[in-house]
């Protein structure tokens, strides 16, 4: 529950080059899923490599306030005793997501189809951020919804006595949005469907399947259009939890950066609808590689080989590639700056609702490292001036945001001088080793005095 505790400023020094192997935490996707889903099937799903960072730990938490039964059994290792689809019981308390859109989003969802009422809160990052964008596709289903003006959390959903299916349209690039609308047509009688303009993360659709739900997906020239049949029972799984692209993101970040690094990132999931970035790192011509290529789960695995790069050029990244790397936009804006030439990252206007407003957070902190950024509402670009140009020396506001904080601590192992962040305390909610790995590769990211 980020933001409830003390700040921890983190300072990242300039360093030698990275080696070894960093086995990054699970995915944060799927782990939430794994519990959501665990917790509306009947009987006992086993989940291993689940993330224990805090966002998914505040899922677990909620998904005992619904009565489902979640018991950990040692490191990554969880099992849920689910209550069924329209078995969830009424929270006797508030459901604190802290800082997770992930888990509210789409906890509301998975409750709005049963005839209780919840409250929801979160950290003051997750209280400014919209939820209009799930309660509106909700009310369709019957539910409603009282929050703060504009949509805000605290806000408390009563979930539809006599639920009814629903078509709906995502209006805007979401996965969180997508899930809370097919979690919510599990327990409404009929088919819902969903419709997405644009392909986004596709695990809820993979998982809903493997649970023995009966749900197609169509691609057509409106889009993927998702049709799920509602009120099934869903078996329980054994789910094996593969390791998360988005914290890969910061060790392979960094090894193409600092001069003479050579890492292996082993085990990494490239669903395609999550691997944006290492297609992006490679077209700016970074030496990564995928190495053992398989299939885990059914999703793509890999080992991923990331090596410094010195001769990487600034390029366009094309808008419909943004939400298959959505969240890794601020480490890739790290990239641009030590590579040669301009970066454009168009059609990411969502990057201004995440955790904090990325764009700026990320436009402010390199500014004020020596890095050139221009801004529009659903664009900026990062001017680059090769291998060593960022001068650092700065302390960069992080904004209660993890992807933020790591994004600056990776800059600075490549900086002329160190960069601090004034907290680095949300790094716990999605990889809460990112400290004691980078270590290990060799770099030298300490906890400083405020
Ligand atoms: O569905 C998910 O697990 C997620 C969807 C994305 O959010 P949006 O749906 O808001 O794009 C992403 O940024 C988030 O980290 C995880
Ligand atoms: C946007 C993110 O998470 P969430 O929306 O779940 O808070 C993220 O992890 O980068």
């Amino acid at each position: 529950m980020s933001g409830h505790g003390a700040p921890i400023p983190m300072t990242s020094a300039p360093c030698g080059p990275l080696s070894g192997t960093a086995e990054v935490p699970g995915d944060k996707s799927i782990s939430h899923r794994s519990l959501i889903l665990g917790a509306m099937a009947v009987g006992e799903t086993k989940i291993t490599g689940l993330l224990e960072g805090e966002d998914v730990i505040d899922t677990a938490k909620a998904m005992r306030a619904f009565g489902a039964e979640v018991t950990q059994h040692g490191p990554g290792s969880w099992s849920v005793f689910g209550v069924g689809v329209g078995g969830f019981a009424e929270p006797g308390n508030v459901i604190d997501c802290g800082n997770s859109g992930t888990g509210v989003r789409l906890i509301m969802g998975a409750m709005a189809t049963s005839p209780i009422t919840a409250t929801f809160t979160g950290d003051a990052s997750l209280n400014k951020r919209p939820m209009a964008r799930v309660t509106d596709p909700l009310s369709l289903f019957g539910a409603q919804s009282y929050g703060r003006k504009g949509g805000r959390l605290p806000m408390t959903i009563v979930g539809a006595a006599d639920p009814v299916p629903v078509r709906y349209t995502v209006p805007m690039p979401s996965a969180q949005v997508k899930s809370a609308v097919l979690l919510a047509g599990l327990n409404a009688p009929g088919q819902t469907v969903v419709v997405e303009k644009e392909a986004t993360r596709d695990h809820t659709e993979r998982m809903l399947a493997g649970f023995g739900a009966t749900i197609s997906v169509e691609e057509t020239d409106d889009g993927r259009v998702i049709t799920l049949t509602g009120q099934p029972e869903l078996t329980p799984q054994t789910i094996v939890v593969p390791r998360d692209p988005s914290s890969a993101a910061f060790p392979v970040c960094a090894a193409l950066i600092v001069p003479g690094s050579d890492v292996l990132v082993p085990g990494i999931g490239l669903n395609p609808t999550r691997a944006g970035l290492f297609t992006t790192l490679r077209e700016m011509g970074a030496d990564l590689t995928y190495e053992n290529e398989r299939t885990e789960g059914g999703e793509p695995v890999a080992d991923l080989r990331a090596r410094f790069s010195p001769d990487m050029k600034g390029i366009e990244v094309p808008p419909e590639r943004a939400a298959s790397m959505i969240d890794e936009y601020p480490v890739l804006s790290v990239v641009a700056a030590n590579a040669t030439g301009v970066t454009m990252m168009r059609g990411v206007k969502e990057l201004r609702v995440k955790e904090s407003d990325r764009i700026d957070a990320m436009a402010v902190g390199l500014r004020a490292c020596g890095v050139e950024v221009d801004e529009g509402e659903d664009w900026w670009s990062v001017t680059g001036n090769g291998p060593g140009s960022v001068t650092g020396g700065a302390t960069c506001a992080s904004h209660l945001d993890h992807r933020i904080a790591m994004s600056f601590l990776v800059a600075g192992m490549a900086a002329r001088t160190a960069i601090s962040v004034d907290d680095g305390a949300p790094i716990a909610t999605s990889f809460p080793i990112f400290e004691p790995l980078m270590a290990q590769l060799g770099a030298q990211v300490e906890r400083s005095a405020p």
